[in-house]
């Protein structure tokens, strides 16, 4: 069991370590023994703790392959990452999700903290491995084979004391080590439920894996809470003609088991009794262990080519209210007379799943949606990811070309996210395929008919941009014909209402339930991080219930139980003076210096609100 280091305790084992050169026993008693079994290690690496360390980032184009690549990976842990995005923004972390090497694929959250973690290369791209990168969370969790958290001196080199940070490996059902997720803040804050939420996180990813397609299979659930079965929290063991094939690490700690069993031991061996029929809870009894309920879900056994498992969840669409669904309505209706439709909220109040939606109900249903987001993209990179490009158009490009993202879309609905922060040259060039209805492909390729519905998105004021001169007014004029405003969470009357339906939709086990105190809280705060900050929240709060007790006010966060309740939610007095701003320059018709004079403000400190909202 880890224990916590104070710093003190930690400058002094760094002097006897990297100082003195010792090594032996009494540093074990100022550092937790796997922070020194690493150091260990990179000093035999031959690492310098004093230098800065060598990290090269990938590519753009490297990058983007990796992703890919860890598409399936990174879809799976999305939900997870998502809830501990929630907590991130509020502590001044970030959240990582790196592959099985320690290369960080994502890295969202807090983004003071984010610039700060980019100046040590805490970014995508960048491989945060022990070998390359020493002792750190992610890196050393992956040697290790279990959670870890580093913090500040503990790291390796130098520069990375300004880190805090906890990690944990992620294990596919076969016991492979898949990737890690990492939670990391300034050292100077005390994060002490880090790695208690990443290790819950990681437990939910791994036993998302098993709602895939196991068919064939037979997949054995249990847990020796019977109130558990059919939670993250359950065990999983999955068997193929008696043999164990696959399962998760609570279904193996059940029986008694570690993963050296998969492909080895058969049912028999780990358990004294089976259940019989498929889907009905039978108490077993675990060899050697105790009472242990379970049930088989699915007729793989019997049914070699059956159905899945557990059927897939369908993506769910938005939560709408009556106007914004009569909004989407329409907005159906102006894709199918090939009108582009703007969609426009702040972050988090659902533009992309909204456009889902839409592309869902439109004719363009059975065809692709492909999602392009301006602002993730790196500028060198967006262009050949939209416009493709012919064999060999540049250095780095793959030998067969590619099609790009234009014409992935054909025949269905193209979503460009965050179109304000599409650079203006890439601006002429979509401007031109929208008329054209064709794309040249880099490289001096022939040009192809494509034909999609466009659906664009942003939380940005576009006429501001157009006056700014950072946004083409033709192409503003092309693509915000009918625009969707999705309002944000403080703005809505039916709040409560929403977070009860929030909650059933995002919570599978019925028994868990929200106190009215706790719903009423909810309801009551005005949520800057809108539905995604929501729906994080309302996952922890899941993952942390007790299924025979209402979810009480003392689990929520700080922030949320800081407003009363009773009093209608207030935005706090900066939100409220950008919303008044873009409400004044809304009733001027977007005439910017009239708004100003409105206002009795003037026009650049207009603009610098408005940007900087
Ligand atoms: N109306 C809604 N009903 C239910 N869930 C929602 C709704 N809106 C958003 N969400 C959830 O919130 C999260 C963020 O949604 P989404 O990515 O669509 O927001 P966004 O406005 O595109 O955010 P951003 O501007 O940051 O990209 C998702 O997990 C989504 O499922």
């Amino acid at each position: 069991m880890r224990q916590e280091a104070s710093p003190r305790a930690v400058l002094a084992a760094r002097k006897q370590f990297f100082q003195l050169g010792l090594q032996d026993r009494p540093l074990a008693a100022l550092v937790p023994e796997p922070i020194l079994r690493s150091w260990k290690r990179c000093a035999e690496r031959g690492l310098d703790s004093a230098a800065l360390p060598r990290l090269e980032p990938l590519t753009a184009h490297e990058l983007s392959a990796i992703t890919e690549r860890h598409e399936r990976l990174r879809r799976l842990c999305r939900p997870e990452i998502e809830s501990l995005y929630a907590d991130a923004m509020q502590t001044g972390c970030v959240v990582i999700l790196t592959d099985a090497e320690g290369l960080i694929l994502d890295a969202l959250g807090n983004a003071d903290f984010a610039a700060r973690a980019a100046q040590v290369a805490l970014r995508p791209g960048v491989l945060w491995g022990e070998s390359t990168t020493g002792t750190n969370a992610v890196g050393t969790a992956l040697v290790e084979g279990r959670p870890i958290a580093v913090h500040g001196g503990e790291h390796y080199y130098d520069p990375h004391a300004i880190l805090s940070c906890s990690a944990a490996p992620i294990l596919d059902p076969y016991g492979h080590t898949v990737g890690a997720l990492d939670m990391s803040g300034p050292a100077a804050v005390d994060h002490r439920h880090a790695l208690g939420l990443v290790r819950l996180a990681v437990e939910q990813i791994e036993h998302r894996f098993f709602d895939e397609d196991f068919s064939g299979r037979r997949v054995l659930r249990l847990q020796a809470d019977r109130a558990l079965l059919g939670t993250s929290r359950e065990g999983v063991l999955v068997f193929e003609d008696e043999r164990l094939v696959a399962a998760n690490r609570a279904g193996l700690g059940l029986v008694g088991a570690d993963w050296s069993a998969l492909g080895e031991k058969r049912a028999g061996d780990l358990l004294e009794r089976l259940p019989g029929t498929d889907g009905e809870t039978q108490a077993l009894r675990g060899r050697g262990g105790g009472p242990l309920y379970g049930r088989f879900e699915g007729s793989g056994a019997r049914l070699p080519s059956g159905p899945k498992l557990r059927p897939a969840r369908r993506e769910e669409g938005p939560l709408l209210g009556p106007e914004e669904r009569a909004a989407l309505a329409r907005a159906v209706r102006m894709v199918a007379a090939d009108v582009p439709v703007l969609i426009r909220g702040e972050t988090g109040t659902g533009k992309e799943l909204a456009a889902r939606e839409i592309h869902r109900l439109s004719a363009r249903g059975g065809g692709a949606f492909v999602a392009v987001n301006c602002a993730a993209i790196p500028e060198t990179l967006i262009e050949s990811e939209l416009f493709g490009y012919e064999d060999g158009a540049f250095t780095g490009a793959r030998r067969q070309g590619r099609r790009g993202l234009l014409r992935e879309a054909d025949g269905g609905v193209l979503f460009l996210d965050e179109i304000g922060d599409m650079p203006l040259a890439l601006q002429s060039r979509l401007l031109r395929v929208l008329q054209e209805r064709e794309v040249a492909p880099l490289g001096g390729g022939r040009p192809v008919k494509v034909d999609f519905a466009l659906l664009c998105a942003t939380h940005r004021d576009l006429r501001l941009l157009v006056e700014a001169g950072s946004f083409r007014q033709d192409l503003y004029f092309r693509i915000a014909h009918y625009t969707v405003e999705l309002p944000p969470l403080r703005r809505l009357a039916d709040r409560a209402e929403i977070v009860r339906a929030l909650w059933a939709r995002l919570v599978e086990d019925k028994r868990l339930t929200l106190s009215d105190a706790c719903e009423a809280r909810l309801a009551a705060y005005d949520w800057p991080g809108n539905f995604r900050q929501l729906a994080g929240t309302l996952r922890a709060l899941a993952a942390l219930a007790d299924p025979f007790r209402p979810v009480g006010e003392d689990m929520l966060p700080p922030e949320v139980l800081a407003v009363p309740t009773g009093t209608a939610p207030v935005g706090t007095l900066d939100a409220l003076t950008v919303e008044a701003m873009r409400q004044a320059v809304e009733s001027c018709g977007g005439n910017v210096s009239q708004a100003a004079r409105r206002l009795g403000i003037n026009r650049s400190t207009l603009y610098r609100r408005l940007f900087h909202a």
